[in-house]
């Protein structure tokens, strides 16, 4: 179980995030909403430690994750895997050393040094590529490939790192809609099939409400919603959203008049 405590962020006299609580049980699918700026990449990125938290906890099975340092932190880094929005690869390496390298964390320095991949490393990232059909395209230098196949590539990176958590920061903001259903499908497969939990920020509130067992809104660095996607309502998604909703909940939403607005903050935050 992650347990998220009165966690905050701040950024000079910002808070980007601002006493977030929350528990997530293994296995959920969670998607993280809200408008651009809402706190949505710093709230992951403290999940992994890449943001020092200026206040507040978090708890990973008992361990105070906020607590650890060197090699014990490299450890957590590893067993919650990154998925960021630019995919972040080595282009000029071939795809199956970039999957590889979801390896480093287990391996002793000088096997890094001289890509020295044990064999059962090998079979490990070549199985995983094939898990997201891209087996064929191993031997490829990464950016030869597609931006949907990149992000294939570091989904892959990501599971061989055997992680409990896969944190994916707007996974498929810059990709097309094609590509957008393969990506989260492949985020959906780890999710049900290996039952790792994911928490993944997501911009467009018909995926979220599509893929996610459950929804965290985000406003102004406050969880404003937390519960099942059937539980936010319009009134809620247009309140996180604001100027955005439309965009957001695709062509077919209609237009409500502001008035409803202000009283669904408070069931928005009292969810
Ligand atoms: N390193 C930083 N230094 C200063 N301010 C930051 C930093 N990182 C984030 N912020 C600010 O914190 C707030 C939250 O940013 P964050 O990136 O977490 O939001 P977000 O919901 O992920 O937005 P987006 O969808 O645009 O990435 C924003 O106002 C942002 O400008």
């Amino acid at each position: 179980m992650l347990v998220v405590e009165g966690l905050t962020c701040c950024f000079g006299s910002k808070a980007a995030v601002d006493d977030a609580s929350f528990a997530v049980k293994p296995g959920s699918f969670v998607g993280v909403i809200g408008r651009s700026g809402a706190g949505k990449s710093t709230l992951l990125r403290m999940i992994n430690r890449l943001a020092e938290p200026t206040a507040g906890r978090i708890m990973f099975e008992g361990q105070d994750v906020t607590a650890l340092r060197g090699r014990e932190l490299r450890q957590w880094r590893a067993r919650s895997a990154m998925i960021f929005q630019q995919f972040n690869l080595v282009g000029r390496l071939d795809v199956l050393t970039n999957v590889l390298m979801g390896r480093l964390a287990e391996m002793p320095p000088w096997r890094s040094l001289v890509q020295a991949w044990p064999e059962r490393d090998r079979a490990l990232a070549m199985s995983a590529l094939e898990q997201f059909d891209m087996g064929g395209v191993a031997a490829q230098r990464a950016d030869s490939l597609s931006g949907g196949q990149q992000q294939r590539v570091a989904i892959a990176r990501a599971l061989v790192q055997e992680p409990d958590i896969i944190l994916a920061d707007e996974p498929i903001a810059s990709l097309d809609p094609r590509n957008t259903r393969i990506v989260m499908d492949a985020l959906l497969r780890i999710n049900k099939h290996f039952g790792i939990t994911v928490l993944c920020n997501l911009h467009s509130l018909d995926l979220a409400r599509s893929y996610c067992d459950r929804l965290i809104g985000m406003s102004n660095g406050r969880i404003v919603f937390d519960g099942a996607p059937a539980a936010l309502t319009e009134s809620i998604a247009r309140e996180l959203y604001d100027l955005e909703a439309n965009e957001v909940m695709g062509a077919a939403s209609a237009p409500q008049p502001a008035g409803p607005m202000l009283p669904a903050l408070g069931r928005a935050a009292a969810a």
